[in-house]
């Protein structure tokens, strides 16, 4: 006997209704193959007719959502800067590693929210106004339209606010890319920002403090950065898509996946420490660096 399926409460509903000569007083179950009883014939017409109904409702449902989500993510992201200046005017960690945890926190913190948005197809959008709107604040406090000690400590090396029209605004235009070309489906975006966030972000902590090897070509830079962020990089990026995959989100064939995330993370690494950055802000150049050879490594 075929296997039979609860049918859906609004198809109850239907059943129920005396049209279809059926009393049915609990759910029907219903074959879901040829024996199409009078009643789902009347159920999918009746459906059909109310299928705009649940799609408005559903619809309603996910904004209502993302707009949740967004609201929540922002607020995050107000509460993190304030936590981290905090700490900073109370003297609890320096302002320079305060600025490296921002760094770090902020991005990574963000590619972990995304779950939380809805299943709809337009959530991206509502996850990419997060990014926008603190790229809007950064672009306002940078050119000193209305300018707000909090961001400007916190974000700044020096406290000068036209220092986050620079590294800050690339940070965020690159998590914006990242949810907007990528968001939860491509390894790509959380890899990126994984390298940008996690690697780049530990090199200088690592680097400042045991970086006494500089590396040939680049004086300014060390192998202890440099490992540091290939190391990091790399687990931190195995890290996004165990979670990813574990969600659901991404299919993971984990017997190639190690190898592919390892080319990635020496790319993003050796991108890093090239002798670049008074040309090319390392938040453009690393996240530019690791979209390609990830999209090339795993080809979405
Ligand atoms: C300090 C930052 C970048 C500087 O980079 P670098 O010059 O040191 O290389 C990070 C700036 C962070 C920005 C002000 C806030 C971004 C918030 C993010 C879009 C959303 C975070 C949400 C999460 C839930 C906390
Ligand atoms: N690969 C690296 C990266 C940074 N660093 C150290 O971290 C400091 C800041 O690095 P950076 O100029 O890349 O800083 P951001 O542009 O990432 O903010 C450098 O001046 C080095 O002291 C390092 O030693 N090795």
């Amino acid at each position: 006997m075929a296997a039979t399926l609860p049918i859906s409460p609004i198809s109850h509903k239907l059943c129920r209704s005396s049209r279809f000569g059926h009393n049915a007083s609990t759910p029907r179950f219903c074959s879901p193959i040829f024996s199409i009883s009078p009643c789902l014939i009347g159920t999918a017409s009746e459906l059909r007719a109310r299928l705009p109904l649940v799609s408005s409702a559903v619809t309603t449902n996910s904004i209502l959502h993302d707009v949740g989500a967004t609201v929540a993510v922002l607020g995050g992201a107000y509460a993190l800067v304030l936590s981290f200046d905090s700490l900073t005017k109370r003297n609890v960690i320096p302002q320079s590693l305060s600025r490296k945890l921002v760094h770090i926190l902020s991005g990574l913190l963000f590619v972990l929210s995304w779950p939380i948005f809805s299943g709809s197809s337009e959530a991206r959008y509502f996850a990419a106004f997060v990014p926008l709107v603190n790229g809007l604040r950064l672009v306002i406090n940078g050119l000193s339209i209305s300018p707000n000690s909090t961001l400007i400590k916190s974000v700044t090396r020096e406290g000068r606010p036209e220092e986050l029209l620079k590294g800050p605004l690339f940070y965020v235009i690159a998590l914006l890319v990242s949810v907007l070309f990528f968001w939860r489906k491509s390894p790509v975006g959380m890899i990126s920002l994984a390298m940008m966030c996690g690697g780049d972000g530990i090199a200088d902590i690592m680097g400042r403090k045991f970086g006494s090897a500089k590396l040939p070509y680049n004086p300014r830079k060390s192998w202890a950065g440099s490992i540091s962020m290939f190391i990091f990089g790399f687990f931190i990026s195995i890290g996004l898509l165990y979670y990813y995959s574990s969600l659901g989100y991404l299919h993971i064939n984990w017997d190639t996946t190690f190898g592919k995330v390892a080319i990635v993370s020496m790319v993003a690494t050796v991108v890093e420490s090239l002798p670049i950055t008074d040309q090319l802000d390392d938040n453009v150049s690393v996240p530019l660096a690791t979209i390609l050879a990830a999209y090339l490594s795993f080809g979405y």
